[in-house]
């Protein structure tokens, strides 16, 4: 068995999450222990511990001291990926995230992936739906990757409840170079509000176009179903690989601030020199691992895409060379 430190790097669950998915691929057992020790909330929350339930449904794998709080795990796939299942986080814990270990897997997957997931569509410190869909999986399709979702009902924090159905193929990723992009030819987004006046999601819309005033825009206002209140807009670049940035309303902060926070962070994403940004920067590194022989730019190399390939490294035969430093544009590649 691999044996994983959950406090390497950031010493998050995305340590946990991508451990899942690479031994899934690779039919590797591993044995993880200080798990998320570098958060507030040490150990697995329910969102880690659902992608651990749902990773060993698909694999039929064999887990060892599977608790909400553990701090180790073992886990050891025994087929490949395949089935259809209905899995409720029972929180607001990120269903992005949860399905953020399902991608790689499609790699190896014996037949369809067909998940329904509840739990959290739009909470902080993970991508909103919109920016799940129409940046990592739209990306991730551009390199073979055959996955698809559709959000039927949005989830906020505390109460949760969204859904969200995931539909995934066997795939087979293809080589990619992704180092230079096109400057956008507009700006899409999406402004949104739940159980809140319609006027807040307008006045996020309107903040932001003003900040993006030398670009086309084409930003939506939605009133999405929901059981909690929530509102928040994300933003991303058309032409070439889209860009993104979000921002997510919560009381006190006023939707002017919501606008302009989304706008800002999009507008600096493309002064920088990348073609993907700082979240698909650590997304796509298990991809260009499974790839073999694959490059990309980042605007903004951070501590999860360091910690990331740090992950990839145990299971796969490769190394990851990477060009740049932490805060600033950065190369990645595998060959
Ligand atoms: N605003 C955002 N937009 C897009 N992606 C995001 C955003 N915020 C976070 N992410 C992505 O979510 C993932 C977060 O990983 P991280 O390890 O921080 O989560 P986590 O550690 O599981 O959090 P926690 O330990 O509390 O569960 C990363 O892949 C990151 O790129």
């Amino acid at each position: 068995m691999l044996e994983i430190d959950g406090s390497h790097g950031e010493g998050g669950g995305q340590i946990l999450r991508t451990s899942l998915a690479l031994s899934c691929v690779t039919r590797k057992g591993f044995k993880i222990n200080n798990i998320r020790k570098n958060r507030s909330n040490p150990g697995l929350s329910h969102q880690h511990l659902k992608s651990v339930e749902l990773m060993s449904e698909l694999t039929n794998a064999e887990i060892e001291e599977l608790e909400l709080r553990s701090t180790e795990l073992k886990f050891k796939p025994k087929n490949k990926p395949k089935g259809e299942i209905e899995i409720d986080i029972g929180t607001a814990g990120s269903i992005c995230l949860l399905l953020q270990c399902i991608l790689p897997t499609l790699t190896v997957a014996e037949d369809e992936i067909n998940i329904k997931v509840k739990g959290g569509t739009d909470v902080k410190w993970s991508p909103p739906v919109d920016y799940f869909k129409n940046i990592t999986v739209y990306i991730l399709n551009k390199i073979g990757i055959k996955a698809d979702i559709k959000t039927k009902k949005r989830g906020y924090y505390p109460k949760g409840g969204g859904l969200v159905e995931f539909r995934g193929k066997p795939s087979e990723v293809k080589q990619f170079d992704f180092s230079d992009n096109q400057s956008p030819e507009k700006i899409k987004g999406v402004s949104y509000v739940s159980n809140l006046p319609e006027d807040i999601a307008h006045r996020q819309k309107k903040s932001a176009e003003d900040i993006l005033d030398k670009y086309k825009k084409d930003i939506i206002v939605k009133k999405f179903e929901a059981i909690g209140k929530g509102t928040g807009i994300v933003l991303w670049t058309k032409n070439g690989l889209p860009l993104g940035s979000s921002s997510l309303g919560e009381p006190g902060k006023p939707a002017e601030e919501v606008g302009s926070e989304a706008a800002e962070n999009l507008i600096t994403e493309i002064k920088r020199n990348g073609a993907v940004d700082r979240y698909m920067g650590d997304q796509l590194v298990p991809f260009a691992g499974l790839s073999g022989n694959s490059r990309y730019k980042t605007t903004q190399l951070t501590q999860h895409t360091l910690t990331n390939a740090w992950v990839v490294e145990r299971f796969l035969d490769i190394n990851y060379k990477i060009k740049g430093n932490k805060g600033k544009e950065a190369l990645i590649e595998v060959n």
